[in-house]
């Protein structure tokens, strides 16, 4: 059974320098568990720690089971004690049995545990432990977004968040605790709720049936932006960096069904979680093109004629996700055997459990890897980056009956943000198709009152690498979202085009790449 060696091996070895998502999604260990499953059983253990620790050292067991290490025996016992389902390993298991041999003591220092804590249940136990030792990082709330595609606000609210208290702030619920039932609405994005940041609703119904999805804030505002007000009216729209497809599926819940939307992604094993993930969102409108480069798309072939809206949130640096989170350092119990634990992944012997994984755990996983930070980035990459960003929307400019783009980052740095937008209003294409930004007082509710805009001082860095600065309505038409703040959002910049002048009709998009830019600060 690997699950549990395999926890092990997250948590031991010296390579702190990976972040705990980045160990468990990353293929460097090697690891044949489900992430999912070995995210929840280290977060679950790291939350109980001092309380396990002190049942296993004095239930006193450790010198009997030579397979025991302490890292293990925490994991084991916290599924012993705690996991619906017991230890999950066949009974006959060298692990499973090396603790279970041990019940009756370890039953029996459990009761004393939570009786000297005065807890009646093991729910109240919980509780107070949390409290004793609350986790490191609770500050962003989970967001989750209810897909009006299959469900509505009133309907969740009445169901899966029954009970609920609704009044909460997003700070409120950023401080509590899964078990609490409290969500606050937030008032910027409709059918969008933030709740405890160790919430999970990945087990429920209404998120298996595709009626939630985990969504950041930020996340939900290029898709609000393109089509959140009744003016823009969307005929077809393009998504243009689709995969896994978390505003696509937004955007298809903003807009009418009349219209169709073209997912495009490159890459081919993206492009199939895309597909169920539209799917699992039932938006029967998206049209998925898998394994498809927007930038090889004909702006000008009669399948596109119809475009009005595109949304470009391509791959960037990643900088603005939020904290970190380092791999939990756990309190150990007491090894009378003194030996010490170097790995615990050595065994040859140990049978890997390769189980299929079904289509919605790969995307839970793929969502969350999109959101795993890259702490690698310099100035070279971020030129690189900005260029192509550049590039795809330039590319965006040039579809005949576009009138509306969104172009989005989970990026902090104004290479990828202000100086994009500035490279953009200076490029041919931009200023022969009339495209120009979103005014502030022309965005959605909601949006319009997001207080975080365009950085005012982005504008020593535009000069800095020569690009044109931009004009005060231009920087207030950005909006930006910073990381780690009270609004519990990660770290991103959305900024909306609109066509205002030039033609409109759809018969003069002679665009041509190597029209070029004004701006020619960076090269790939
Ligand atoms: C930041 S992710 C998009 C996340 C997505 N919008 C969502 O909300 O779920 C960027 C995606 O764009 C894809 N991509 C990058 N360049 C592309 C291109 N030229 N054409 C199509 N897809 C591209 C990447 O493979 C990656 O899946």
């Amino acid at each position: 059974m690997s699950l549990y060696y395999d926890a092990a091996t997250v948590l031991s070895g010296s390579t702190q320098e990976d972040s705990f998502k980045s160990r468990i999604y990353g293929n460097k260990l090697e690891l044949k568990s489900k992430p999912a499953h070995l995210y929840a059983l280290i977060s679950e253990t790291a939350k109980y720690n001092h309380f396990l620790k002190e049942v296993i050292d004095n239930a006193a067991f450790l010198s009997h089971e030579s397979k025991l290490t302490p890292i293990l025996s925490l994991l084991l016992v916290h599924d012993h004690l705690f996991a619906k389902g017991g230890i999950a390993a066949p009974s006959g298991h060298t692990l499973r049995r090396a603790v279970e041999k041990h019940k009756a003591r370890l039953q029996a220092e459990f009761t004393k545990a939570r009786l000297r804590r005065k807890c009646a249940t093991v729910q109240d136990l919980k509780a107070l432990l949390l409290r004793e030792h609350p986790p490191a990082q609770r500050s962003q709330p989970r967001w989750i977004r209810v897909n009006a595609l299959k469900s509505s606000l009133s309907d969740q609210l009445a169901t899966t968040f029954k009970g609920y208290r609704t009044d909460a702030t997003i700070s409120e619920v950023a401080r509590s605790f899964g078990a609490t039932k409290v969500l606050a609405m937030d008032p910027n994005i409709p059918d969008l709720l933030a709740l405890a940041p160790d919430a999970d609703f990945t087990k429920t119904n209404a998120y298996t049936d595709g009626k939630l999805i985990l969504q950041d804030k930020a996340s939900c505002f290029p898709a609000y932006l393109l089509a959140g007000d009744n003016d823009s009216a969307p005929n077809d729209c393009i998504d243009g960096c689709a995969a896994p497809g978390n505003k696509t599926s937004h955007l298809a819940a903003l807009i009418s069904g009349s219209s169709t939307i073209y997912a495009c992604e490159r890459d081919g094993r993206r492009s199939k979680i895309l597909q169920s993930m539209i799917e699992k969102s039932g938006a029967s409108n998206v049209n998925v093109l898998s394994a498809q480069d927007f930038l090889s798309i004909d702006p000008q072939h009669a399948r596109y004629k119809h475009v009005t809206h595109l949304l470009l949130d391509p791959s960037c640096s990643g900088s603005g996700i939020v904290g970190r989170e380092d791999v939990p350092k756990l309190i150990l119990p007491t090894d009378p055997r003194m030996q010490k634990v170097t790995t615990e992944k050595g065994s040859k012997k140990r049978k890997r459990d390769q189980q299929d994984r079904t289509e919605t755990e790969v995307l839970d996983e793929e969502v969350e890897a999109e959101e795993t930070r890259d702490t690698t980035t310099d100035a070279t990459r971020l030129q690189k980056l900005s260029t192509i960003q550049a590039k795809l929307v330039e590319h965006a400019f040039a579809f005949p009956a576009a009138t509306r783009i969104t172009y989005s980052t989970c990026s902090v740095h104004v290479e990828e943000n202000e100086l994009v937008v500035s490279r953009l209003l200076s490029s041919a294409v931009a200023r022969t198709r009339g495209w120009g930004v979103l005014r502030r007082q022309n965005q959605v509710a909601g949006l319009r009152e997001w207080k975080h805009r365009g950085l005012v001082d982005a504008g020593s860095k535009l000069a800095e690498l020569g690009a044109e600065l931009l004009t005060p309505q231009d920087l207030d038409a950005c909006i930006r979202c910073h990381p780690g703040g009270d609004d519990g959002t990660m770290g991103f910049f959305v900024c909306g085009f609109v066509r205002s002048t030039g033609d409109i009709s759809g018969e003069d998009g002679n665009h041509n790449q190597a029209d070029g830019d004004a701006w020619d600060g960076f090269s790939d």
